[in-house]
């Protein structure tokens, strides 16, 4: 008898189709735990089949949570659903073939080649991993993103892009349509193409809710096309949906196999027998490993260069899902579960000595891919009858088992192979795992109510920003101390005053200088006065 041996046949999952592996042995499972938990289980399958059949799951937002129809458009409650899924589908097919083939031309070059996407979010994170996944120099076109609204950002990328510009389609990616990063992202583009003479509008498609500011403006600008993005489908589950098939398959990847892959997931991971389904079984080792209340952080290490992005696309999807203030019945219950990561075996020369030696406040999913490279002649030895990638496997494995040493709990997820259908199978196995954890602590994953707060306080900057200047320009020339401008800008926060004036006055083009008067040295900055050197 083995007992490691035993424990890790009896947490094995395998199913031979997807070519995939998920070892749970390593989770400290509590006596009994999964027994107990089978009535909760059972009464989340159900759950998650309502939410599939249509019932509205996103209560407080009143809307129906539809991303697995997105591979399966069969299973959508009703026609006009399913026809929407399929018809965007073929229509962003169509408009790939005809930019592949140049039908779809920019103004002045002959063709496209490369994509600038500009999102943030879920309308950026999933088509940032799927890209640096699959992609090679082989793609059929290059793919930049603008993911914020960092102007030395802004630059960089338009830097690397360079001479290509005029070659370069921009989709544009926003489900509210009024994501003021996106906006301000697409802003710099169009007046990087207007700077050369082009027309930003024969360059740029969006993806966007229908009747969206973003829609209405790309109607008005004429722009080449137009792909909707549904209420019922959440941005940080929107990669299988055109936020994410849109770039992939410009990239000239295998769209429709990531969707096959997702879909095999999804029918395995229906399944109500809690030991054939890996979403249960990961949202169960989830809950074991957790308490069920955030108590320690996920911490993801593909052995993989390109999944090193898979833990910031989990981050937002299982962040923004779980991380609640209230429970469904409104109860206080600050849920989540914090995850970062980065890829191994690097990040053991960075972090993995506090996850053995330090602070016990993590469990660890290892993603391990069999297929070490794409087959090739003649693999270089590193030592005799070693390969790289067998050092790979080899610090995957005594990393889990120097954890598991210090009874460290860990998950293994193992892939056959990485290609568009098991990168597919992952982003579906993580999806239905978040929903199936949420229901077993009972809150809404698919609302994020928290993430308002920081945006409406930035607005209001900008407003007294606004003012800030007003005051400043009408008395140019004239030091001012913070608390004149704060009271010539109607404003009882001198602190959020002092602020601006710092950022403005770093930035030369509104002419704003910080007047430091003599003997002020010592002082402290809020002394300072202010001054617009000259009206601009
Ligand atoms: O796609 P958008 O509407 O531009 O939204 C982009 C992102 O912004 C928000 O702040 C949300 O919290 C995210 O869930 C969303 O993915």
């Amino acid at each position: 008898m083995n007992d490691g041996l035993d424990r890790f046949r009896a947490h094995l999952f395998h199913d031979e189709g997807l070519g995939f592996w998920l070892d749970t042995s390593r989770i400290l499972w509590p006596e009994g735990f999964l027994d107990a938990l089978e009535p909760r289980l059972q009464a989340a399958y159900e759950a998650m089949a309502a939410l599939e059949r249509g019932a509205v799951a996103n209560a407080d937002e009143n809307r129906m949570v539809g991303h697995y129809w997105l591979r399966a458009p069969e299973l959508a409650p009703d026609p006009a659903i399913r026809d929407a899924i399929t018809s965007t589908l073929g229509r962003a097919l169509t408009f790939v073939e005809d930019v592949h083939a140049a039908r779809i031309r920019p103004e002045r070059a002959s063709r496209f080649r490369d994509v600038l996407l500009i999102g943030i979010g879920g309308s950026a994170l999933g088509p940032q991993l799927v890209s640096a996944a699959l992609g090679s120099p082989a793609d059929r076109m290059r793919v930049w993103f603008f993911d914020n609204t960092d102007p030395d950002g802004f630059d960089r990328t338009l830097a690397a892009i360079g001479d290509a510009l005029p070659s370069t389609l921009v989709v544009v990616i926003s489900k509210s349509g009024g994501t003021k990063e996106t906006r301000n992202g697409m802003l710099e583009a169009e007046a990087a193409y207007t700077r050369l003479g082009l027309d930003f509008a024969k360059h740029a498609v969006v993806v966007t809710g229908e009747g969206s500011a973003l829609d209405a403006h790309a109607i008005t600008r004429g722009f080449l096309d137009r792909f909707p993005m549904w209420d019922w489908v959440g941005g940080r589950t929107s990669e299988l949906s055109a936020v994410g098939l849109l770039p992939a398959a410009l990239q000239g990847l295998d769209v429709e196999d990531m969707l096959r892959g997702a879909r095999v997931m999804d029918e395995v991971t229906r399944s109500r027998v809690t030991k054939k389904n890996p979403a249960a079984l990961l949202a169960a080792a989830w809950l074991a490993a957790t308490g069920g209340a955030g108590k320690k952080d996920m911490v993801l290490l593909p052995y993989k260069d390109r999944l090193e992005l898979f833990s910031r696309y989990a981050q937002q999807l299982v962040m923004e899902s779980l991380g609640k203030r209230l429970d469904r019945r409104g109860r206080e219950v600050w849920q989540g579960i914090s995850v970062y990561g980065n890829k191994g075996s690097t990040d053991q020369h960075a972090y993995v000595q506090q996850l053995r030696d330090g602070v016990d406040n993590f469990f660890v999913t290892f993603i391990e891919v069999l297929l070490d490279r794409a087959p090739r002649r003649g693999d270089v030895m590193v030592e005799p009858d070693t390969t790289s990638g067998d050092y790979l496997s080899g610090f995957l494995q005594g990393t889990r088992r120097a954890l598991d040493e210090r009874g460290r709990a860990s998950i293994t997820i193992t892939l056959e192979a990485l290609d568009a259908a098991s990168l597919g199978a992952l982003i579906a196995l993580y999806e239905r795992a978040v929903g199936i954890y949420a229901e077993l602590v009972d809150i809404n994953a698919y609302h994020q109510p928290g993430v308002e707060a920081g945006k409406k306080a930035a607005q209001a900057v900008i407003e007294l920003e606004h003012r800030v200047l007003g005051a400043l320009r009408a008395k140019a020339g004239t030091a001012l101390s913070l608390a004149e401008v704060a009271e010539a800008a109607g404003n009882d926060d001198p602190e959020t005053v002092f602020w601006i004036l710092r950022h403005l006055s770093a930035n030369p083009r509104r002419a704003v200088l910080r007047v430091r008067n003599q003997g002020d040295e010592a002082g402290s900055p809020l002394d300072w006065t202010w001054m617009m050197a000259r009206a601009t």
